[in-house]
């Protein structure tokens, strides 16, 4: 039901087509799938592990300043409590979570001018956390950028269709750490928000997924196989024919690490019905105010 696909089938060009096809069928099936033979390095994956064990062991104190709620740019420390992504449930999430955007100067015009999205990214006193977190970063994008040339073929657009949305996009590179547990949920039951997510957890159990008309499943850990789903940005721009689909951490039985990469597109990206793909279900959207609507919903103001 979560196929695993190699993506050197696509990428070393051995069988580009039956990747495509496959690709598809998973896309619009659950929109999931594992990805193997990507390519970003063992040790990068270990090491942004550690970077975020250092920085989730750091006291409270020095975590404060860089509170999430603070940051107008989705940027920072979300502390346990803070965060339901089932947001209809009253539950908060039992987890902590550190985020990381697109890196921007502070010196850069759109960050002077305050535009949305477009901040500094905020940084704690952990040795070689910035170096790490930005080469990881990078690296996913790029991965991310590819898979979108996958999707241009399954979905008829001309090559290089997406290039232009994601030359500095919104992606989110995101650091989780959840408690052992015995109660509550550790990410509430939700679908992501941007393009596409592709997730690393540390294989201790947790994550399920609930296919349209099945009930919730495990998700199959394949170690250094990346958990790819389809966000619901994806889902819009592609008509309803890709889609996004419940997930949901349970609260593990013993402490549980994943980092996870949401890949929306650029700001002022114009989201509308991709050529090709019928009368347009949804109005077009900027990727910016499309974010934004979602991650309102989903964050407790601080003083409440
Ligand atoms: O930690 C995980 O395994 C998944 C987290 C998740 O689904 C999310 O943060 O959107
Ligand atoms: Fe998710």
């Amino acid at each position: 039901m979560i196929p695993i696909l190699d993506w050197q089938r696509f990428a070393g060009g051995t069988d580009a087509e039956g990747f495509v096809a496959d690709l598809g069928r998973a896309c619009r099936e659950t929109g999931f799938f594992l990805l193997d033979g990507h390519g970003v390095p063992d040790h990068l994956v270990a090491e942004v592990f550690e970077m975020g064990d250092a920085f989730f062991a750091l006291p409270q104190a020095e975590k404060a300043p860089l509170d999430i709620r603070a940051n107008p740019h989705n940027r920072g420390w979300a502390a346990e409590g803070s965060e339901a992504l089932d947001e209809k449930s009253g539950v908060m999430d039992r987890k902590e979570a550190f985020n990381v955007g697109y890196d921007l100067t502070a010196e850069d015009p759109r960050v002077q001018a305050a535009e949305m999205f477009r901040g500094v990214n905020v940084w704690p006193d952990v040795p070689g956390f910035r170096e790490t977190m930005l080469s990881y970063y990078d690296a996913v994008l790029n991965l991310g950028r590819a898979l979108h040339k996958a999707f241009e073929a399954d979905l008829g657009l001309k090559p290089g269709f997406f290039a232009p949305h994601f030359t500095e996009p919104m992606a989110t590179l995101r650091i989780l750490s959840y408690p052992a547990s015995t109660g509550g949920i550790g990410a509430g039951a939700h679908t992501d928000y941007g393009s596409v997510t592709l997730l690393m957890t540390d294989g201790v159990a947790g994550l399920q997924v609930k296919p349209r008309g099945g009930d919730w499943t495990d998700v199959p850990h394949v170690p250094g196989a990346y958990v790819v789903n389809i966000g619901d940005c994806l889902m819009r721009w592609s008509n309803d024919i890709y889609v996004s689909t419940p997930h949901r951490v349970l609260p593990p039985a013993r402490p549980r690490r994943s980092i996870a990469f949401f890949m929306d597109p650029n700001p002022d990206s114009v989201v509308s019905a991709l050529p090709g793909t019928g009368a347009a279900k949804y109005p077009a959207i900027t990727g910016a105010d499309y974010l934004r609507s979602r991650l309102d919903a989903t964050y407790t103001p601080k003083e409440a």
